[in-house]
Order: structure tokens, then C-alpha cells, then sequence
């Protein structure tokens, strides 16, 4: 579970973040969507303490992550951010393993072995594991990080745009995979998400930003609707459900 109470971020005179409140209840998928500039990544940023919020409280299983000692809340939270820069010349299994720091502080033990094992298969990077990050291709190194953040095993899992540069085959199966993660362990996933059909097929919950609030919050079905999704974006979308998918319509604003 994520409780966030009256967060707010500004600069200068601009709240990027405004008065912002949620639940976001544990094993449950949730996609949080909105416009470029929304603050969507600075309010994730904010969840896992990466940045300090002006006001508001935020909350992870129960710990204050504002007090938190930061190897308690890393066992218990991990995030993956939208940019992510390592200059050391490290494999793609020293990555992965790097994801196991806050369980075997540097002293890696079969539990961690196992752990990092079953994130390099699960992203389809076994036969990677040995190769050097910048020896990757753009998606092969974007599921690389995925990999480590997952080997971390936390209770709550946040990624800021983990399907950048995925081709569909592979961003189908990282979603499935994160779903099962909810399903099946009761994690907490919470992820930043572009592409809007994506987020109406699998997420079990939306939260849509603009201008630094939220706009809509709540089950999937009614959130994603053609009006709600017009609004947010300032575009013609519309909404087709068919038995179990969903279809999100685009259109042209102008011909
Ligand atoms: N250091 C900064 N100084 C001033 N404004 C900033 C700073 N960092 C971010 N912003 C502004 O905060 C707002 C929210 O940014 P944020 O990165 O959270 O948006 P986002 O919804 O994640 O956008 P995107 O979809 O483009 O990644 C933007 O308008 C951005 O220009």
C-alpha cells in the first residue's frame, strides 16, 4: 500500500505537484498517465525519496518514507527512473546483482543468486548476461534495469516509463509479467505509462495528471473512457471494449 496525503512540489511560484492525495492499495497494478509536464515523474520521484516534497506525507507499507532509514525502505520500495546514466563499465549480471544490495550488502548469498537468475529469465536476458551494458541494444539495456529493479524484490515497485524503447513483443510480456507480480506475490506496481492501450489492457487501476493534479483515479474501466482521455490529453480519443480488450481510438485533431 502507497498513501500519499496533500503532496506538493513547486518551483519558483509553479506547483508541479499540487495538493496531491492517493491510495494505492497493495497487489495491484497501477498505471499513472497524463500529458508531457504532468508530474507524473516528480511525484514518483517524490514516493521513493529521491526528491523532497514541500508539504505532504507519503507512506509505504506503513513506513514514513520521509524517516525511513534508507536500507529498511530499499527492501521494502524500488524505483526505476526514466534516464538512467552508469559511466562504470559493468555486465548486465552485475547490474541485475546490484538490485540485491539492500538484501546482501555486498555479500551475495544463493538467495540473491537465485533472485538475479529469475530476473535476467524473466527479461529475456540469460544469453546477456555476461555482456557489457554499452555493448546493448537501447531495448536490451532498458530491460536490463528492469531487471535489476525486479531483482530487488520489493513489496512496491515503481517505474517511470519501463516500455520506453521496447518492441511490442517485449513491452506485451513485461506487462504480463508485472501483472503476475501483482496477482501472485501481492506486489505493488506503479509505473508510468505513454502508451494509453497499454495501460487500458493491463492495469488494474489509472491515475490520470495534468497541470500537477489529478485529473481521474480509480478502476481502469472508469477512468480510460473517450471523454475522460480527450480532456486529459486535448485530443478526439474514444474508447471500444470488446469482451476482455480494450481499443483506444486516436484521431487527428486537425485534417
Ligand atoms: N528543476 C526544475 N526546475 C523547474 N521546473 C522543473 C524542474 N524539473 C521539472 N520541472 C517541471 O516540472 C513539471 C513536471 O515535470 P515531470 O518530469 O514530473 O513531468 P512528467 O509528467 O513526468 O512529464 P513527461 O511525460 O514529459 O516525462 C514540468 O513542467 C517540468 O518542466
Amino acid at each position: 500500500m502507497i498513501e500519499v496525503e496533500g503532496l506538493t512540489k513547486r518551483y519558483g511560484a509553479t506547483a508541479v505537484v499540487d495538493d496531491v492525495s492517493l491510495r494505492l492499495p497493495e497487489g495491484r497494478l497501477t498505471a499513472v498517465i497524463g500529458p508531457n509536464g504532468a508530474g507524473k515523474s516528480t511525484l514518483l520521484s517524490m514516493i521513493a525519496r529521491l526528491m523532497k516534497p514541500d508539504t505532504g506525507r507519503i507512506r509505504v507499507a506503513g513506513l514514513d518514507v520521509a524517516s525511513t532509514a534508507g536500507e529498511v525502505l530499499a527492501r521494502r520500495l524500488s524505483i526505476l527512473r526514466q534516464e538512467n546514466h552508469i559511466t562504470a563499465r559493468l555486465t548486465v549480471g552485475d547490474l541485475v546483482a546490484f538490485g540485491r544490495f539492500p538484501h546482501s550488502g555486498g555479500r551475495p548469498g544463493p538467495e540473491d543468486a537465485r533472485h538475479v537468475a529469475e530476473a535476467l529469465a524473466a527479461l529475456d536476458l540469460a544469453p546477456f548476461r555476461d555482456r557489457f551494458l554499452d555493448e546493448l541494444s537501447g531495448g536490451q539495456r532498458q530491460r536490463a534495469f528492469v531487471a535489476m529493479t525486479l531483482a530487488q524484490d520489493a513489496d512496491c515497485m515503481l517505474f517511470d516509463e519501463p516500455l520506453a524503447s521496447l518492441d511490442i513483443r517485449h513491452a506485451i510480456s513485461m506487462m504480463e509479467l508485472l501483472r503476475d507480480l501483482c496477482r501472485n506475490k501481492g506486489k505493488t506496481v506503479v509505473l508510468v505509462l505513454h502508451d494509453i492501450n497499454i495501460a487500458a489492457n493491463f492495469a488494474d487501476g489509472v491515475v490520470a495528471m495534468k497541470d500537477g493534479r489529478i485529473e481521474a483515479v480509480g478502476d481502469t474501466g472508469e477512468v480510460m473512457t473517450g471523454e475522460r482521455l480527450s480532456r486529459l490529453y486535448g485530443l478526439p480519443i474514444s474508447v471500444e471494449r470488446n469482451g476482455g480488450s480494450c481499443i483506444v481510438n486516436y484521431f487527428r485533431s486537425r485534417d
